[in-house]
């Protein structure tokens, strides 16, 4: 594994270690100082003064003192009223309200404002993904809807790709070790780039209507973007065997120039593919929100499908 690879894993770890033993010590400090230290110390200063004064027997006056008086009833007296007054006071602050145990209990109440509320209302934009495996022929599909339906293209890896590529880029490693190992960028990463490219997308070209492509590749990504940025509407999912999608890719790479276009790449990606982004269609699915498209035919015959299936779904 990459050294970039591992100082994310790194911070992300030692970050969370960081709220951990942070919010471990506010605990200790709020809730547990104030329940141990004043009942305990109170009764046993209270028995320890008790213990001295007979151990010490006779006491500065010596023999002396100690057998004209065997009983010292003044001192105890005082020793007495001194420990009573401590208890009375110890059970008269156990009467309070502990904040030590009320506070966690107490349910924050939710606010109108506190509900997280997405940066694109459905009436601002209309957003379908587009998912499939590796080579599936997402981008090609992409590239016809733009043609005949004047939709906005944005390819996550496209994004990535640049922003790789940045001069100056503090991601530019990271994104690349990422990509040639077929894992998921962190999503604050992707997600930032997707919702710029849409700002960007709105305010140029006045255009409303995005194919998301290639994403969401894992949960906390869907959710994230479905919170922050825009719901979607539906997802376009493209079927394919392995097979066919592996000859597809290393056909793609005798030109495509891109790192991941190689075999022990594209294995990974496949395996990526199959425990971090099916999920996400499973998700969808049970959401009735997902259009399936058998990619393995010709390009063409893909195509007629998808406008098929995209027109119906629209309609509905
Ligand atoms: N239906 C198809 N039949 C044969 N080749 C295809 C088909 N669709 C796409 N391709 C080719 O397969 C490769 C992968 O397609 P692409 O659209 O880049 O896939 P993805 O975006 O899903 O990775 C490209 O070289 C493309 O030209
Ligand atoms: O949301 C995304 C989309 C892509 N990628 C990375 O970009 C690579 C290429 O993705 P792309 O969609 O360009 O190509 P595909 O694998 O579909 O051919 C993936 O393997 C991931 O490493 C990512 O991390 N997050």
């Amino acid at each position: 594994m990459s050294s970039a690879f591992c100082s994310v894993s790194g911070r992300i770890a030692s970050n969370l270690q960081f709220s951990i033993r942070n919010s471990t010590a506010t605990f200790a400090r709020q809730h547990l100082q104030p329940r141990n230290i004043q009942p305990s110390s109170a009764p046993s200063t209270f028995r320890r003064t008790l213990v001295r004064s007979y151990a010490t027997g006779p006491g500065k006056g010596g023999e002396t003192a100690g057998s004209k008086n065997p009983f010292p009833v003044i001192p105890l007296l005082a020793i007495l009223a001194a420990g009573s007054g401590g208890f009375y006071f110890l059970v008269q602050s156990r009467k309070e309200p502990m904040p030590a145990i009320e506070e966690p209990s107490r349910k924050p109440r939710l606010t109108a404002g506190d509900v997280k509320k997405p940066a694109f209302g459905p009436g601002e934009v209309s957003v379908i993904f587009v998912l499939g495996g590796p080579g599936a022929g997402k981008g090609t599909q992409c590239q016809n809807l733009v043609r005949d339906y004047g939709f906005v293209h944005l390819s996550a890896g496209d994004l990535l790709r640049a922003e790789q590529n940045r001069e100056g880029s503090e991601f530019g490693e990271l994104i690349k070790t990422y990509i040639r190992e077929g894992k998921i960028v962190p999503m604050e990463v992707t997600v930032a780039l997707l919702e710029n490219a849409m700002r960007d997308a709105i305010s140029t070209q006045r255009k409303t209507k995005f194919l998301i492509d290639g994403f969401p590749r894992q949960m906390d990504q869907a959710i994230k973007f479905e919170e922050e940025v825009a719901e979607s509407r539906f997802t376009l999912f493209f079927e394919c065997s392995e097979d066919t999608m592996l000859q597809r890719l290393l056909k793609r790479g005798e030109t495509s120039g891109r790192i991941d276009d190689n075999i022990e790449s594209i294995k990974k990606r496949f395996h990526t593919f199959e425990v971090t982004s099916m999920p996400v269609v499973d998700y969808y699915e049970k959401k009735d929100k997902v259009v399936r498209i058998d990619a393995s035919s010709t390009q063409e015959g893909v195509y007629s499908q998808v406008k098929k299936q995209l027109t119906d779904k629209l309609k509905a």
